[in-house]
Protein backbone atom coordinates (compact mmCIF):
# COMPACT_ATOMS: atom_id res chain seq x y z
CA UNK A 1 0.00 0.00 0.00
CA UNK A 2 0.95 3.36 -0.58
CA UNK A 3 1.91 6.23 2.27
CA UNK A 4 -0.49 8.55 1.26
CA UNK A 5 1.42 11.53 3.11
CA UNK A 6 4.77 11.09 0.78
CA UNK A 7 5.33 12.02 -2.96
CA UNK A 8 5.80 9.31 -5.30
CA UNK A 9 7.87 8.67 -8.55
CA UNK A 10 5.22 6.88 -10.84
CA UNK A 11 5.67 5.21 -13.79
CA UNK A 12 2.82 5.28 -16.13
CA UNK A 13 2.36 4.42 -19.47
CA UNK A 14 -1.18 5.47 -21.69
CA UNK A 15 -1.46 4.55 -25.31
CA UNK A 16 2.37 3.00 -25.74
CA UNK A 17 4.04 6.30 -23.97
CA UNK A 18 5.98 6.85 -21.13
CA UNK A 19 5.94 9.31 -18.52
CA UNK A 20 7.02 9.87 -15.07
CA UNK A 21 4.26 11.44 -12.76
CA UNK A 22 5.93 12.99 -9.58
CA UNK A 23 3.14 13.77 -6.74
CA UNK A 24 0.91 12.74 -3.84
CA UNK A 25 -1.36 10.36 -4.45
CA UNK A 26 -4.83 11.91 -5.58
CA UNK A 27 -6.71 9.51 -3.22
CA UNK A 28 -5.31 12.22 -0.61
CA UNK A 29 -8.19 14.59 0.07
CA UNK A 30 -6.59 17.87 -0.19
CA UNK A 31 -3.70 17.30 -2.71
CA UNK A 32 -4.77 16.28 -6.01
CA UNK A 33 -2.01 14.20 -8.01
CA UNK A 34 0.80 17.04 -8.37
CA UNK A 35 2.20 15.84 -12.31
CA UNK A 36 5.58 17.30 -13.10
CA UNK A 37 4.76 14.83 -16.09
CA UNK A 38 7.91 13.91 -18.15
CA UNK A 39 6.24 12.12 -21.44
CA UNK A 40 9.00 10.53 -23.73
CA UNK A 41 6.45 11.96 -26.46
CA UNK A 42 3.14 13.31 -26.38
CA UNK A 43 1.25 13.83 -23.19
CA UNK A 44 -1.74 11.62 -22.71
CA UNK A 45 -4.52 13.33 -24.45
CA UNK A 46 -6.84 13.66 -21.63
CA UNK A 47 -6.70 13.63 -17.87
CA UNK A 48 -8.82 10.57 -17.05
CA UNK A 49 -6.39 8.40 -19.27
CA UNK A 50 -3.88 10.31 -17.18
CA UNK A 51 -5.65 9.01 -13.66
CA UNK A 52 -6.09 5.77 -15.18
CA UNK A 53 -2.35 5.57 -16.03
CA UNK A 54 -1.20 6.72 -12.27
CA UNK A 55 -3.63 4.71 -10.20
CA UNK A 56 -3.26 1.16 -12.77
CA UNK A 57 0.44 2.32 -11.01
CA UNK A 58 0.21 3.06 -7.76
CA UNK A 59 -2.79 0.53 -7.27
CA UNK A 60 -4.90 3.19 -6.02
CA UNK A 61 -8.66 2.85 -6.93
CA UNK A 62 -9.93 5.93 -9.41
CA UNK A 63 -11.82 4.25 -11.92
CA UNK A 64 -15.24 6.00 -12.27
CA UNK A 65 -16.69 9.00 -11.84
CA UNK A 66 -18.53 8.01 -8.94
CA UNK A 67 -15.69 8.07 -7.01
CA UNK A 68 -14.50 11.43 -7.96
CA UNK A 69 -17.60 11.96 -6.61
CA UNK A 70 -17.43 10.45 -2.94
CA UNK A 71 -14.08 12.40 -2.69
CA UNK A 72 -14.61 15.97 -3.78
CA UNK A 73 -18.39 16.66 -3.61
CA UNK A 74 -18.90 15.70 0.02
CA UNK A 75 -19.84 19.08 2.30
CA UNK A 76 -18.44 21.22 -0.31
CA UNK A 77 -20.70 23.55 -2.89
CA UNK A 78 -19.09 23.31 -6.31
CA UNK A 79 -19.21 26.03 -8.92
CA UNK A 80 -18.34 26.41 -12.34
CA UNK A 81 -17.36 29.91 -13.49
CA UNK A 82 -18.06 30.08 -17.34
CA UNK A 83 -16.04 33.14 -18.57
CA UNK A 84 -16.43 34.49 -22.42
CA UNK A 85 -15.89 37.53 -24.27
CA UNK A 86 -19.77 39.31 -23.88
CA UNK A 87 -21.49 41.43 -26.74
CA UNK A 88 -23.45 44.65 -26.93
CA UNK A 89 -27.06 43.57 -26.50
CA UNK A 90 -28.59 46.82 -28.19
CA UNK A 91 -26.40 49.16 -30.70
CA UNK A 92 -26.57 51.57 -27.96
CA UNK A 93 -23.86 49.23 -25.68
CA UNK A 94 -21.36 48.99 -28.94
CA UNK A 95 -19.18 51.72 -28.28
CA UNK A 96 -19.13 51.40 -24.31
CA UNK A 97 -18.31 47.48 -25.09
CA UNK A 98 -15.91 48.02 -27.74
CA UNK A 99 -13.90 50.67 -24.92
CA UNK A 100 -13.93 48.17 -22.54
CA UNK A 101 -12.54 46.02 -24.82
CA UNK A 102 -10.05 47.94 -26.02
CA UNK A 103 -9.24 49.65 -22.44
CA UNK A 104 -8.20 45.88 -21.87
CA UNK A 105 -4.32 46.00 -21.98
CA UNK A 106 -4.08 42.63 -23.44
CA UNK A 107 -5.91 43.45 -26.38
CA UNK A 108 -3.39 47.02 -25.94
CA UNK A 109 -0.33 46.63 -24.42
CA UNK A 110 1.25 50.02 -23.80
CA UNK A 111 4.52 50.13 -22.74
CA UNK A 112 4.65 51.03 -18.49
CA UNK A 113 5.62 54.83 -18.59
CA UNK A 114 2.28 55.30 -21.12
CA UNK A 115 -0.36 53.01 -19.14
CA UNK A 116 -1.93 56.45 -18.46
CA UNK A 117 -2.85 56.64 -21.77
CA UNK A 118 -4.66 53.43 -21.88
CA UNK A 119 -8.54 54.57 -21.43
CA UNK A 120 -8.18 57.51 -23.29
CA UNK A 121 -6.48 55.38 -26.03
CA UNK A 122 -9.76 53.20 -26.20
CA UNK A 123 -11.95 56.09 -25.70
CA UNK A 124 -10.86 57.24 -28.98
CA UNK A 125 -10.60 53.85 -30.64
CA UNK A 126 -13.88 52.91 -29.59
CA UNK A 127 -15.58 56.13 -30.87
CA UNK A 128 -13.49 56.27 -34.36
CA UNK A 129 -14.95 51.90 -34.45
CA UNK A 130 -18.64 51.96 -33.13
CA UNK A 131 -20.13 53.47 -36.72
CA UNK A 132 -18.50 50.29 -38.45
CA UNK A 133 -19.10 47.81 -35.53
CA UNK A 134 -22.74 49.20 -35.07
CA UNK A 135 -23.65 48.60 -38.52
CA UNK A 136 -22.74 44.68 -38.24
CA UNK A 137 -24.66 44.30 -35.14
CA UNK A 138 -27.59 46.16 -37.04
CA UNK A 139 -27.64 43.54 -39.72
CA UNK A 140 -27.44 40.27 -37.11
CA UNK A 141 -30.96 41.58 -35.27
CA UNK A 142 -29.30 44.82 -32.74
CA UNK A 143 -27.49 43.07 -30.92
CA UNK A 144 -24.89 40.19 -29.91
CA UNK A 145 -26.77 36.60 -29.60
CA UNK A 146 -23.74 35.74 -27.02
CA UNK A 147 -25.34 35.98 -23.90
CA UNK A 148 -28.17 34.40 -24.45
CA UNK A 149 -26.37 31.50 -26.03
CA UNK A 150 -23.64 31.42 -22.86
CA UNK A 151 -26.77 31.47 -20.42
CA UNK A 152 -28.37 28.65 -22.20
CA UNK A 153 -24.94 26.81 -22.55
CA UNK A 154 -24.82 27.56 -18.41
CA UNK A 155 -27.87 25.87 -17.50
CA UNK A 156 -27.43 22.68 -20.21
CA UNK A 157 -24.20 22.11 -18.34
CA UNK A 158 -25.59 22.37 -14.83
CA UNK A 159 -28.24 19.58 -15.84
CA UNK A 160 -25.57 17.37 -17.67
CA UNK A 161 -23.76 17.69 -14.02
CA UNK A 162 -26.54 16.92 -12.03
CA UNK A 163 -26.75 14.00 -14.29
CA UNK A 164 -23.64 12.80 -13.57
CA UNK A 165 -24.28 13.33 -9.89
CA UNK A 166 -22.31 15.95 -9.46
CA UNK A 167 -24.73 18.89 -7.90
CA UNK A 168 -22.90 22.11 -9.00
CA UNK A 169 -23.55 25.90 -10.12
CA UNK A 170 -22.86 27.13 -12.76
CA UNK A 171 -22.04 31.50 -13.31
CA UNK A 172 -21.23 33.11 -16.54
CA UNK A 173 -18.90 35.82 -16.31
CA UNK A 174 -18.40 37.80 -19.51
CA UNK A 175 -14.99 40.22 -19.63
CA UNK A 176 -16.53 43.09 -21.63
CA UNK A 177 -20.08 42.81 -20.81
CA UNK A 178 -23.07 42.07 -18.77
CA UNK A 179 -22.98 39.71 -16.68
CA UNK A 180 -18.99 41.04 -16.17
CA UNK A 181 -17.18 38.53 -14.37
CA UNK A 182 -17.23 40.69 -11.47
CA UNK A 183 -20.64 40.10 -10.86
CA UNK A 184 -20.54 36.44 -11.33
CA UNK A 185 -17.82 35.89 -8.58
CA UNK A 186 -19.67 38.24 -6.03
CA UNK A 187 -22.94 35.71 -6.70
CA UNK A 188 -20.06 33.01 -6.23
CA UNK A 189 -19.59 34.58 -2.65
CA UNK A 190 -23.22 34.84 -1.72
CA UNK A 191 -23.76 31.28 -2.46
CA UNK A 192 -20.76 30.45 -0.12
CA UNK A 193 -19.04 28.43 -3.16
CA UNK A 194 -16.15 26.49 -1.57
CA UNK A 195 -14.57 24.88 -5.13
CA UNK A 196 -14.32 26.45 -8.26
CA UNK A 197 -13.74 24.95 -11.84
CA UNK A 198 -12.95 27.71 -14.05
CA UNK A 199 -13.80 27.36 -17.29
CA UNK A 200 -13.36 29.57 -20.26
CA UNK A 201 -15.71 28.91 -22.98
CA UNK A 202 -12.88 29.22 -25.85
CA UNK A 203 -11.69 25.67 -27.03
CA UNK A 204 -8.24 27.07 -27.53
CA UNK A 205 -5.95 29.14 -25.34
CA UNK A 206 -5.27 32.86 -26.43
CA UNK A 207 -3.52 35.53 -24.33
CA UNK A 208 -6.48 37.79 -25.90
CA UNK A 209 -9.37 35.39 -24.54
CA UNK A 210 -8.89 33.06 -22.09
CA UNK A 211 -5.52 34.57 -20.97
CA UNK A 212 -6.84 38.24 -20.26
CA UNK A 213 -10.33 36.55 -18.52
CA UNK A 214 -7.54 34.63 -16.20
CA UNK A 215 -5.35 37.59 -15.54
CA UNK A 216 -8.60 39.68 -14.21
CA UNK A 217 -9.71 36.85 -12.45
CA UNK A 218 -6.51 37.07 -10.65
CA UNK A 219 -6.26 40.28 -9.55
CA UNK A 220 -9.96 39.68 -8.02
CA UNK A 221 -8.51 36.71 -6.28
CA UNK A 222 -5.66 38.61 -4.73
CA UNK A 223 -7.57 41.27 -3.10
CA UNK A 224 -9.93 39.25 -1.63
CA UNK A 225 -10.14 36.72 1.29
CA UNK A 226 -12.79 34.98 0.57
CA UNK A 227 -11.36 34.14 -2.67
CA UNK A 228 -7.92 33.48 -1.49
CA UNK A 229 -8.98 30.83 0.56
CA UNK A 230 -11.42 29.30 -2.06
CA UNK A 231 -9.98 26.15 -3.83
CA UNK A 232 -10.23 26.71 -7.34
CA UNK A 233 -8.73 25.34 -10.98
CA UNK A 234 -8.77 26.10 -14.05
CA UNK A 235 -9.49 24.12 -17.37
CA UNK A 236 -7.24 26.52 -19.72
CA UNK A 237 -8.39 25.22 -22.70
CA UNK A 238 -9.96 21.71 -24.21
CA UNK A 239 -9.55 21.33 -27.79
CA UNK A 240 -8.34 18.60 -27.70
CA UNK A 241 -11.09 16.07 -25.55
CA UNK A 242 -12.74 13.76 -27.55
CA UNK A 243 -16.02 14.58 -27.08
CA UNK A 244 -15.59 17.68 -28.41
CA UNK A 245 -13.84 16.46 -31.52
CA UNK A 246 -16.00 13.94 -32.23
CA UNK A 247 -19.01 16.45 -31.82
CA UNK A 248 -17.20 18.70 -34.03
CA UNK A 249 -16.79 15.94 -36.89
CA UNK A 250 -20.37 15.08 -36.37
CA UNK A 251 -21.24 18.79 -37.20
CA UNK A 252 -18.74 18.78 -39.91
CA UNK A 253 -20.32 14.58 -41.20
CA UNK A 254 -24.04 16.25 -41.39
CA UNK A 255 -23.23 19.59 -43.08
CA UNK A 256 -20.78 17.31 -46.19
CA UNK A 257 -24.03 15.58 -46.90
CA UNK A 258 -25.83 18.78 -48.14
CA UNK A 259 -23.60 18.99 -50.72
CA UNK A 260 -24.33 17.61 -53.79
CA UNK A 261 -20.80 15.98 -54.12
CA UNK A 262 -20.19 15.66 -50.39
CA UNK A 263 -16.12 14.29 -51.51
CA UNK A 264 -15.14 17.12 -53.57
CA UNK A 265 -15.94 19.64 -50.78
CA UNK A 266 -13.02 21.47 -49.29
CA UNK A 267 -13.03 21.75 -45.08
CA UNK A 268 -12.39 25.26 -44.69
CA UNK A 269 -11.51 25.81 -41.09
CA UNK A 270 -11.64 29.67 -40.06
CA UNK A 271 -10.41 30.45 -37.22
CA UNK A 272 -10.65 34.17 -35.48
CA UNK A 273 -7.56 35.96 -35.75
CA UNK A 274 -5.05 37.19 -33.47
CA UNK A 275 -2.09 39.60 -34.33
CA UNK A 276 1.00 37.73 -35.07
CA UNK A 277 3.37 39.11 -32.61
CA UNK A 278 1.08 37.19 -29.56
CA UNK A 279 2.33 34.30 -31.25
CA UNK A 280 6.04 34.77 -31.86
CA UNK A 281 6.93 37.48 -29.58
CA UNK A 282 4.84 36.72 -26.66
CA UNK A 283 4.10 32.90 -27.08
CA UNK A 284 0.42 32.83 -27.51
CA UNK A 285 -0.40 28.95 -28.28
CA UNK A 286 -3.39 30.12 -29.95
CA UNK A 287 -2.00 28.87 -33.39
CA UNK A 288 -0.57 25.73 -32.55
CA UNK A 289 -3.49 24.58 -30.27
CA UNK A 290 -5.83 25.77 -33.27
CA UNK A 291 -3.39 23.51 -35.88
CA UNK A 292 -3.70 20.92 -33.40
CA UNK A 293 -7.48 20.46 -33.35
CA UNK A 294 -7.89 20.76 -36.78
CA UNK A 295 -5.94 17.83 -37.55
CA UNK A 296 -8.30 16.01 -34.46
CA UNK A 297 -11.34 16.77 -36.37
CA UNK A 298 -9.95 15.75 -39.78
CA UNK A 299 -7.89 12.67 -38.15
CA UNK A 300 -11.74 12.18 -37.07
CA UNK A 301 -13.40 12.61 -39.66
CA UNK A 302 -11.21 9.84 -41.63
CA UNK A 303 -11.88 7.19 -38.98
CA UNK A 304 -15.59 8.09 -40.08
CA UNK A 305 -14.58 7.53 -43.75
CA UNK A 306 -14.24 10.80 -44.93
CA UNK A 307 -11.26 12.04 -47.18
CA UNK A 308 -11.83 15.52 -47.84
CA UNK A 309 -9.57 18.19 -48.25
CA UNK A 310 -9.02 21.06 -45.70
CA UNK A 311 -7.53 24.08 -45.06
CA UNK A 312 -7.35 26.61 -42.14
CA UNK A 313 -7.18 29.64 -41.99
CA UNK A 314 -7.80 33.22 -39.96
CA UNK A 315 -10.63 36.07 -39.99
CA UNK A 316 -11.87 39.09 -38.39
CA UNK A 317 -8.43 40.96 -38.25
CA UNK A 318 -8.47 44.35 -36.85
CA UNK A 319 -6.37 47.17 -38.07
CA UNK A 320 -3.49 47.50 -40.55
CA UNK A 321 -0.67 45.57 -38.19
CA UNK A 322 0.13 41.69 -39.11
CA UNK A 323 -2.22 38.72 -37.67
CA UNK A 324 -1.48 35.48 -37.98
CA UNK A 325 -1.90 34.03 -41.56
CA UNK A 326 -3.28 32.98 -44.25
CA UNK A 327 -6.30 35.04 -43.98
CA UNK A 328 -9.51 34.07 -44.38
CA UNK A 329 -10.31 36.74 -47.49
CA UNK A 330 -7.33 36.04 -49.78
CA UNK A 331 -7.49 32.25 -49.01
CA UNK A 332 -11.01 31.79 -50.10
CA UNK A 333 -10.35 33.86 -53.36
CA UNK A 334 -7.16 32.03 -53.48
CA UNK A 335 -8.91 28.54 -53.58
CA UNK A 336 -11.55 30.09 -56.31
CA UNK A 337 -8.64 30.75 -58.43
CA UNK A 338 -7.53 27.03 -58.05
CA UNK A 339 -11.17 25.69 -59.44
CA UNK A 340 -12.52 24.65 -55.61
CA UNK A 341 -15.88 24.85 -56.40
CA UNK A 342 -17.27 23.27 -53.34
CA UNK A 343 -16.64 25.14 -49.79
CA UNK A 344 -17.72 24.11 -46.38
CA UNK A 345 -16.60 27.07 -43.73
CA UNK A 346 -16.21 25.88 -40.46
CA UNK A 347 -15.87 28.47 -37.42
CA UNK A 348 -13.30 27.04 -34.82
CA UNK A 349 -12.19 29.51 -32.41
CA UNK A 350 -15.83 29.99 -30.87
CA UNK A 351 -18.85 28.26 -29.60
CA UNK A 352 -21.74 30.31 -29.89
CA UNK A 353 -23.03 31.60 -33.00
CA UNK A 354 -21.68 35.69 -33.14
CA UNK A 355 -21.47 38.53 -35.25
CA UNK A 356 -18.49 37.03 -36.92
CA UNK A 357 -20.24 33.48 -37.89
CA UNK A 358 -23.75 35.51 -38.29
CA UNK A 359 -22.42 38.37 -40.45
CA UNK A 360 -18.53 38.15 -41.04
CA UNK A 361 -18.89 34.27 -42.91
CA UNK A 362 -22.61 33.88 -43.51
CA UNK A 363 -22.17 37.34 -45.80
CA UNK A 364 -19.21 38.56 -46.12
CA UNK A 365 -17.30 35.02 -46.94
CA UNK A 366 -20.20 33.68 -48.49
CA UNK A 367 -20.42 36.54 -51.20
CA UNK A 368 -17.14 36.57 -51.73
CA UNK A 369 -16.94 32.93 -52.25
CA UNK A 370 -19.79 33.12 -54.98
CA UNK A 371 -17.57 35.88 -56.71
CA UNK A 372 -14.56 33.61 -56.45
CA UNK A 373 -16.23 30.99 -58.28
CA UNK A 374 -17.25 28.68 -55.87
CA UNK A 375 -20.41 27.14 -56.45
CA UNK A 376 -21.47 25.34 -53.74
CA UNK A 377 -21.21 27.00 -50.11
CA UNK A 378 -21.89 25.86 -46.64
CA UNK A 379 -21.08 26.50 -43.29
CA UNK A 380 -21.28 24.61 -40.06
CA UNK A 381 -22.98 26.05 -37.17
CA UNK A 382 -21.66 26.98 -33.83
CA UNK A 383 -21.93 23.99 -31.17
CA UNK A 384 -23.75 25.85 -28.92
CA UNK A 385 -26.08 23.45 -26.30
CA UNK A 386 -25.58 20.86 -28.39
CA UNK A 387 -25.92 17.50 -26.07
CA UNK A 388 -22.82 15.71 -27.08
CA UNK A 389 -20.55 18.42 -26.36
CA UNK A 390 -22.67 20.15 -23.25
CA UNK A 391 -22.25 15.86 -21.81
CA UNK A 392 -17.94 16.39 -22.34
CA UNK A 393 -17.54 19.85 -21.19
CA UNK A 394 -19.60 18.17 -18.11
CA UNK A 395 -16.78 15.43 -17.47
CA UNK A 396 -14.39 18.19 -18.05
CA UNK A 397 -15.53 19.78 -14.92
CA UNK A 398 -15.75 16.48 -13.00
CA UNK A 399 -12.45 15.28 -14.32
CA UNK A 400 -11.03 18.98 -13.16
CA UNK A 401 -12.54 18.46 -9.53
CA UNK A 402 -9.54 16.29 -8.22
CA UNK A 403 -7.02 19.30 -9.25
CA UNK A 404 -9.26 22.01 -7.42
CA UNK A 405 -6.74 23.58 -5.14
CA UNK A 406 -3.47 21.34 -6.33
CA UNK A 407 -0.24 22.87 -7.53
CA UNK A 408 -0.60 23.04 -11.63
CA UNK A 409 2.92 21.64 -13.22
CA UNK A 410 4.38 25.32 -13.66
CA UNK A 411 7.96 23.19 -14.82
CA UNK A 412 7.44 24.39 -18.77
CA UNK A 413 10.71 22.51 -20.18
CA UNK A 414 9.37 20.14 -18.27
CA UNK A 415 5.77 19.61 -19.69
CA UNK A 416 4.44 19.44 -23.46
CA UNK A 417 0.92 20.03 -23.08
CA UNK A 418 0.59 23.34 -24.23
CA UNK A 419 -1.10 25.33 -21.46
CA UNK A 420 -1.84 22.93 -18.61
CA UNK A 421 -4.83 22.25 -15.89
CA UNK A 422 -3.73 24.72 -13.18
CA UNK A 423 -4.66 27.82 -11.00
CA UNK A 424 -4.83 31.13 -12.01
CA UNK A 425 -1.90 32.15 -10.87
CA UNK A 426 0.38 29.28 -11.04
CA UNK A 427 -0.96 29.32 -14.96
CA UNK A 428 -0.50 33.10 -15.60
CA UNK A 429 3.13 32.15 -13.60
CA UNK A 430 4.33 29.74 -16.08
CA UNK A 431 2.75 31.08 -19.19
CA UNK A 432 3.25 34.66 -20.53
CA UNK A 433 4.70 35.50 -17.04
CA UNK A 434 7.28 38.48 -19.05
CA UNK A 435 3.82 40.15 -20.32
CA UNK A 436 6.10 41.56 -22.80
CA UNK A 437 4.88 44.53 -25.25
CA UNK A 438 2.76 43.49 -28.20
CA UNK A 439 2.42 46.20 -31.06
CA UNK A 440 -1.25 47.40 -30.45
CA UNK A 441 -4.01 45.60 -32.79
CA UNK A 442 -5.35 49.42 -34.23
CA UNK A 443 -2.97 51.78 -35.18
CA UNK A 444 -4.18 55.07 -34.12
CA UNK A 445 -1.67 57.40 -36.36
CA UNK A 446 1.10 55.95 -38.67
CA UNK A 447 3.48 58.84 -40.52
CA UNK A 448 3.61 58.30 -44.52
CA UNK A 449 1.20 57.76 -47.20
CA UNK A 450 -1.18 55.31 -45.30
CA UNK A 451 -5.17 55.08 -45.37
CA UNK A 452 -5.38 56.18 -41.81
CA UNK A 453 -3.06 59.96 -42.47
CA UNK A 454 -4.72 60.25 -45.65
CA UNK A 455 -8.05 60.08 -43.49
CA UNK A 456 -6.79 62.06 -40.58
CA UNK A 457 -4.83 64.58 -42.80
CA UNK A 458 -7.92 64.88 -44.79
CA UNK A 459 -10.01 65.60 -41.50
CA UNK A 460 -7.52 68.19 -40.21
CA UNK A 461 -7.55 70.03 -43.65
CA UNK A 462 -10.62 70.55 -43.68
CA UNK A 463 -11.48 71.20 -40.69
CA UNK A 464 -8.58 74.05 -40.92
CA UNK A 465 -10.08 75.47 -44.43
CA UNK A 466 -13.61 75.87 -42.28
CA UNK A 467 -12.09 78.03 -39.96
CA UNK A 468 -10.06 80.36 -42.14
CA UNK A 469 -13.62 80.84 -43.95
CA UNK A 470 -15.36 81.65 -40.80
CA UNK A 471 -12.58 84.06 -39.40
CA UNK A 472 -12.68 85.68 -43.03
CA UNK A 473 -16.33 85.91 -43.22
CA UNK A 474 -16.89 87.57 -39.92
CA UNK A 475 -13.46 90.00 -39.93
CA UNK A 476 -13.62 90.71 -43.11
CA UNK A 477 -9.44 90.43 -43.95
CA UNK A 478 -7.86 87.35 -45.35
CA UNK A 479 -6.88 85.87 -48.69
CA UNK A 480 -9.87 85.72 -50.48
CA UNK A 481 -10.86 88.89 -50.06
CA UNK A 482 -7.39 90.53 -50.82
CA UNK A 483 -7.93 88.32 -54.29
CA UNK A 484 -11.76 89.65 -54.42
CA UNK A 485 -13.27 86.87 -54.63
CA UNK A 486 -15.31 87.61 -51.59
CA UNK A 487 -16.88 91.58 -51.52
CA UNK A 488 -15.57 94.13 -48.66
CA UNK A 489 -17.48 94.23 -45.38
CA UNK A 490 -19.99 97.16 -45.55
C1 LIG B 1 -11.01 33.02 -30.04
C2 LIG B 1 -11.72 34.03 -30.30
C3 LIG B 1 -11.25 35.43 -30.33
C4 LIG B 1 -9.96 35.97 -30.37
C5 LIG B 1 -8.65 35.26 -30.38
C6 LIG B 1 -10.12 37.40 -30.41
C7 LIG B 1 -9.07 38.33 -30.47
C8 LIG B 1 -9.24 39.68 -30.74
N1 LIG B 1 -10.41 40.35 -31.01
C9 LIG B 1 -10.17 41.68 -31.24
C10 LIG B 1 -11.09 42.69 -31.54
C11 LIG B 1 -12.50 42.54 -31.57
N2 LIG B 1 -13.19 41.39 -31.33
C12 LIG B 1 -14.54 41.66 -31.45
C13 LIG B 1 -15.56 40.76 -31.31
C14 LIG B 1 -15.40 39.41 -31.01
N3 LIG B 1 -14.21 38.72 -30.80
C15 LIG B 1 -14.48 37.41 -30.56
C16 LIG B 1 -13.56 36.38 -30.34
C17 LIG B 1 -12.17 36.52 -30.34
N4 LIG B 1 -11.46 37.67 -30.36
C18 LIG B 1 -15.89 37.26 -30.59
C19 LIG B 1 -16.62 35.97 -30.34
C20 LIG B 1 -16.46 38.50 -30.89
C21 LIG B 1 -17.93 38.80 -31.12
C22 LIG B 1 -18.75 39.07 -29.93
C23 LIG B 1 -20.14 39.38 -30.33
O1 LIG B 1 -20.59 40.45 -29.95
O2 LIG B 1 -20.84 38.61 -31.01
C24 LIG B 1 -14.72 43.04 -31.74
C25 LIG B 1 -16.07 43.73 -31.84
C26 LIG B 1 -16.75 43.51 -33.12
C27 LIG B 1 -16.15 44.36 -34.18
O3 LIG B 1 -16.13 45.58 -34.02
O4 LIG B 1 -15.63 43.77 -35.15
C28 LIG B 1 -13.45 43.60 -31.83
C29 LIG B 1 -13.12 45.03 -32.12
C30 LIG B 1 -8.77 41.87 -31.10
C31 LIG B 1 -8.09 43.19 -31.28
C32 LIG B 1 -8.20 40.63 -30.77
C33 LIG B 1 -6.80 40.25 -30.49
C34 LIG B 1 -5.88 41.04 -30.07
FE1 LIG C 1 -12.31 39.47 -31.22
Amino acid sequence: RLNLSRTYAIKSSVGGRTGICLGQCYLIKSVACKCKLSWSSQPPPDSRQHFRACSSASEALLTSQSDIRKLYVVNEKIGVLLLNLGGPETLDDVQPFLFNLFADPDIIRLPRAFRFLQKPLAQFISVARAPKSKEGYASIGGGSPLRQITDAQGEALMEALCEKDIPAKVYVGMRYWHPFTEEAIEQIKRDGITKLVVLPLYPQFSISTSGSSLRLLESIFREDEYLVNMQHTVIPSWYQREGYIKAMATLVEKELLNFPDPQKVMIFFSAHGVPLAYVEEAGDPYKAEMEECVDLIMEELERRGMGNPCTLAYQSRVGPVEWLKPYTDETIIALGQRGVKSLLAVPISFVSEHIETLEEIDVEYKELALKSGIKHWGRVPALGCEPTFISDLADAVIESLPYVGAMAVSNLEARQSLVPLGSVEELLAAYDSKRDMLPPPVIVWEWGWTKSAETWNGRAAMLAVLALLVLEVTTGHGLLHQWGILPPLP
